[in-house]
């Protein structure tokens, strides 16, 4: 009899003995030596929850909003590109996990299926936006979102550039060539080839990605976009307050999955500055190692809205597309539900600074 998955780790250890190199190399690494990586899950392990008992936790709702709309549970989908590598149904799979357990799945502009067939059903979507050198390309993304009922733009401000994945570049990192970068298959940039001596991605990036990149892009995105804009990679109160400067609707607190500058801090360990700096005049999430119900509340507890999870959906999706994201969602959302009830929170607002400590650091 095979054992049952406990953790949100057995999904990945499944794919670890179930992927081929060039797609898991891809989804698993870090840029360089993989230090900020590490950390993203190691720092949630320094956090220590402050439980309160005696306070009857027999109901306990983790039923949230973000944006305005009603999400069944603070715990979200991370966009992650290209999705059929991990299964055949891909995006599809994942959009119909999401929906069933009334989550909010953020779309890769990178999905290897079309914004247009991923919108599915009533649930929550967002889509994350590149900029491309090619403005018009980009402004059909934003209209091609908004026209299929896609409710925010995240804009990601991290990467003018592809960090550096040493697996990739060994590998030659390709796109199989079964599957395409669906959203810009009518526009020649659909395909990702390998390169000489680099991730085939790197190459892409530098050739079409904008790395002009800057806060006049936001505003254009704003100008563009008839639905709420957030910046996905802020790591410093500094840039958190041009971000509400410059009228953006939430921040995404995320390092990549430690994919872009290596030995950039935790996300964890900069919620908390980022959210003074907010001083709650938007939304603020994070992402980052999330893999247990206790790293949800301690998110929570510093500040975040919400969690988004970008790897441990690809691992389910690769154990049993949509029923194994459903799977996984349900595993995480137990986990902290049960976190909750055992710390005295019945809801999520219930979750405050004080039932966190970090031991040896000055509080801010
Ligand atoms: C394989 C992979 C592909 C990703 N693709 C994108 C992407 O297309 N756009 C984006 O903004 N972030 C992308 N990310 C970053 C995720 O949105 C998210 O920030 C990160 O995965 C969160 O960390 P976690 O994997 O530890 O949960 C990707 C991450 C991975 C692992
Ligand atoms: C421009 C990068 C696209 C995919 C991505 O975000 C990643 O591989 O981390």
């Amino acid at each position: 009899m095979t054992k049952p998955l406990v953790s949100l780790d057995d999904f990945e250890q499944h794919a670890l003995r179930n992927l081929d190199r060039n797609a898991l190399d891809y989804y698993r690494s870090g840029a360089q030596d993989m230090i900020t990586l590490r950390e993203n899950q190691r720092a949630f392990d320094r956090v220590f929850i402050r439980p309160r008992v005696l306070r009857d936790v027999s109901t306990v709702s983790l039923s949230t909003t973000i944006l305005g709309q009603h999400i069944a549970s603070p715990i979200c989908i991370a966009p992650t590109a290209m999705q059929r590598m991990a299964h055949p149904d891909g995006e599809l799979a994942t959009a119909r996990a999401a929906e069933r357990r009334s989550t909010c799945m953020v779309l890769s502009s990178w999905s290897t299926t079309r914004i247009e067939d991923v919108a599915v059903g009533s649930g929550v979507k967002w889509l994350q936006l590149y900029v491309y050198k090619d403005r018009e390309a980009t402004r059909r993304l934003i209209e091609r979102a908004q026209d299929s009922g896609y409710t925010a733009i995240a804009l990601t401000v991290d990467t003018p550039f592809l960090g550096r994945r040493l697996p990739d570049i060994r590998n030659r990192f390709r796109l199989p060539p079964h599957l395409t970068m669906a959203n810009f298959v009518d526009q020649g940039k659909a395909q990702v080839g390998a390169a000489d001596n680099a991730s085939g991605l790197a190459a892409y990036v530098a050739s079409q990605i904008d790395p002009t990149l800057n806060w006049s892009h936001v505003q254009w995105v704003k100008s563009v976009a008839r639905i709420p804009v957030l910046v996905k990679g802020i790591l410093t109160a500094e840039d958190a307050r041009l971000a509400v400067d410059a009228g953006v609707d939430g921040i995404i607190v995320s390092n990549h999955g430690g994919r872009q500058l290596d030995t950039v801090p935790a996300t964890i360990d900069v919620l908390e500055e980022v959210c003074r700096a907010v001083d709650g005049r938007i939304e603020v999430y994070l992402d980052g190692g999330v893999r247990r119900g206790t790293d949800v509340f301690k998110a929570l507890a510093l500040g975040a809205r919400a969690v988004f999870l970008g790897r441990p959906v690809l691992w389910a999706l690769n154990y049993n597309g949509e029923d194994g994201v459903v799977e996984m969602l349900d595993m995480i959302n137990e986990e902290l539900r049960l976190a909750m009830s055992l710390a005295g929170c019945i809801s999520v607002t219930d979750i405050t600074r004080s039932h966190v400590t970090i031991p040896n650091q000055p509080r801010l």
